[in-house]
C-alpha cells in the first residue's frame, strides 16, 4: 500500500517507519510511506508556513500555498507510484471518527494522501478542493495532525496483506469481527496468586477456542453493549454469551 504524507514535522513518523509491525512492513516494501514538508515550498527568507485568519483570532493556519503545493506533489507522485488517484484525507474532529470497518475501508481503497495540519488548520477552500475525506480519532483536540495520521495509518497499515507476520493477529485484536479481545496470558503461570485460566493450558485448541470467544462475547457485553447492538449472534455465539451472563449475574 502507498501512503504519501504531507506533514510540518516528518520526523514524527520515524515512530511507523523505524519501529515494530509497521518498520517491518515499509522495510518488506509491503508499505511505501513518502513524506512532502509545506516547509519546503515556501519562497520567502524565513520559510513562513502560517497565516493570519481573515476575520481575527486567535492562532495561526497553515498557509495555503506551501499546502496546496505540497498537496499537488504528492497527489503526482501516488499516481506515478501506482498508477492509481490517491484518496486525500485530512485529519481534524470534523471528520468520520476512525473505527476498524473504516481501518479496513482504508486498507483496500486506493493510495492514501494523508494531510496532518498543525497551528488551528488549513483553509476551508483547501478542505474543498483538495481533500477528498476528512477522518478524526476521537473528540477531543490535539496539538497537530500527526499523532491522529500515524493512528489511522497504523491501523489500516496493520490490514494489509503480508503486513503481520501471523495474519490470525490482525483478526484476533479487539474489534475484528467487531468483539473486544479475549484476556490473555503468558508465564509465569501463577502470579502473586492469580492464576491461568486451566483451559488454556489444556491444550485442547476447541475447548481454547470457545473460551477465547466467550470471554470476547462477556467483555464486549459488559464493556461495550452497544458493539452488540443490531449483531446477529450465531448460535455458537449466543450460548457462550449465555453462559458468560448467568455465571456473571447467577
Ligand atoms: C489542526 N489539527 C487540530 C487538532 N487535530 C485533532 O485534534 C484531530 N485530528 O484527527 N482527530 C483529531 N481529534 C488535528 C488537526
Amino acid at each position: 500500500m502507498w501512503i504519501g504524507v504531507v506533514s510540518l514535522f516528518p520526523e514524527m513518523f520515524e515512530a511507523l517507519t523505524r519501529q515494530g509491525v509497521t518498520g517491518r512492513a515499509v522495510e518488506k516494501g509491503r508499505i511505501d510511506l513518502e513524506f512532502w514538508n509545506p516547509r519546503d515550498y515556501a519562497t520567502d527568507r524565513h520559510r513562513t508556513v502560517d497565516d493570519r485568519p481573515y476575520g481575527g483570532g486567535p492562532g495561526m493556519l497553515m498557509k495555503v500555498d506551501t499546502l496546496r503545493a505540497a498537496i499537488h506533489d504528492a497527489r503526482s507522485r501516488a499516481e506515478i507510484a501506482t498508477g492509481q488517484r490517491p484518496k486525500v484525507i485530512y485529519l481534524s474532529p470534523q471528520g468520520r471518527r476512525l473505527d476498524q470497518r473504516g481501518a479496513g475501508e482504508l486498507a483496500s481503497g486506493p493510495p492514501l494522501v494523508v494531510v496532518a495540519g498543525r497551528y488551528e488548520g488549513i483553509d476551508e477552500r483547501v478542505v474543498e478542493a483538495d481533500i477528498d475525506e476528512e477522518w478524526s480519532i476521537g473528540d477531543y483536540v490535539l496539538s497537530g495532525g500527526e499523532l491522529p495520521a500515524m493512528v489511522l495509518i497504523d491501523a489500516a497499515a496493520r490490514l494489509v496483506p503480508g503486513v503481520l507476520g501471523h495474519q490470525d493477529s490482525a483478526l484476533e485484536d479487539s474489534f475484528n469481527d467487531g468483539l473486544l479481545d479475549c484476556p490473555h496470558y503468558t508465564r509465569p503461570e501463577d502470579v502473586e496468586g492469580r492464576r491461568v485460566p486451566e483451559v488454556l493450558l489444556s491444550g485442547h485448541h476447541g475447548a481454547i477456542r470457545r473460551w477465547r470467544l466467550k470471554q470476547s462475547l462477556g467483555r464486549t457485553w459488559l464493556r461495550r453493549p452497544d458493539l452488540l447492538e443490531g449483531r446477529t449472534l450465531n448460535d455458537e455465539q449466543r450460548e457462550l454469551l449465555e453462559e458468560f451472563i448467568e455465571e456473571y449475574a447467577p
